[in-house]
């Protein structure tokens, strides 16, 4: 199972998250991602944590003021990014440039999906992977795992029916152990989780927490 822990606007310390993370990857093993601010890519890259951007722009080089070109969050040291997260939500057209922006700076991509329908027209664009989140439950204490399986099966089946190579994660209040099998067994290969470590007293507890049944 692949963790990406995205910070969001949280106003937690990144490098300690990234430092907690890194460590927690380097003991159990698991591929634990974190996704900062974009300003922050680049200090949190330096703790050799696998790092993620939360958005790159569909645009190319050239005269976009405030984007994220995609090419600067790899010279930053990403390596992958997300898109179209329900918070920060494309048109589709937008979501299909930043999937080959993304791909053009050569990082890994994973689109978000508010449901299967979304998951399904995401898949047909080619990422590396798409994240279902059912808005809402995302920030609250009850899985996605457990309050919705249905959601997780039936995107796993959607992206599977449009393309088998794309990996299939979930969020939106996972934040035990337990809920990362409950997501694995349902067919997720990864989680995306912010605030069960972004706001908890002792993220790298909360992180070994994660981990414990992998
Ligand atoms: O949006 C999410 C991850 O991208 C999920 O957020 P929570 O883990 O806070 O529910």
């Amino acid at each position: 199972m692949f963790i990406l822990v995205n910070l969001k606007a949280y106003p937690c310390d990144p490098i300690a998250v990234a430092e907690a993370a890194h460590e927690v990857a380097e003991e159990s093993g698991v591929r634990i991602a974190v996704s900062p601010q974009a300003s922050q890519i680049s200090a949190v890259a330096e703790t050799g944590v696998e790092t993620w951007a939360q958005h790159v722009s569909p645009n190319q080089y050239g005269s976009f003021t405030g984007s994220t070109l995609a090419e600067a969050a790899a010279e930053a040291g990403a390596v992958g990014t997300l898109i179209n997260h329900s918070e920060n939500r494309l048109k589709l057209a937008d979501i299909d440039s930043s999937v080959q922006a993304a791909e053009r700076a050569g990082l890994e991509t994973c689109v978000c999906g508010n449901n299967p329908r979304q998951i399904a027209a995401v898949a047909a664009l080619g990422p590396d992977s798409v994240a279902v989140e059912p808005p809402e439950l995302i920030g609250g204490d009850d899985s996605v795992a457990t309050a919705d399986p249905d959601i997780v099966e039936d995107a796993v089946a959607a992206a599977e029916g449009v393309d088998e190579s794309v990996e299939v994660y979930c969020g939106a209040g996972i934040s035990t152990g337990e809920d990362v099998i409950a997501a694995e067994e349902l067919g997720a290969e990864g989680i995306l989780l912010a605030s069960g470590v972004a706001k908890a007293d002792d993220p790298k507890e909360a992180l070994e927490d994660l981990v414990s049944g992998l």
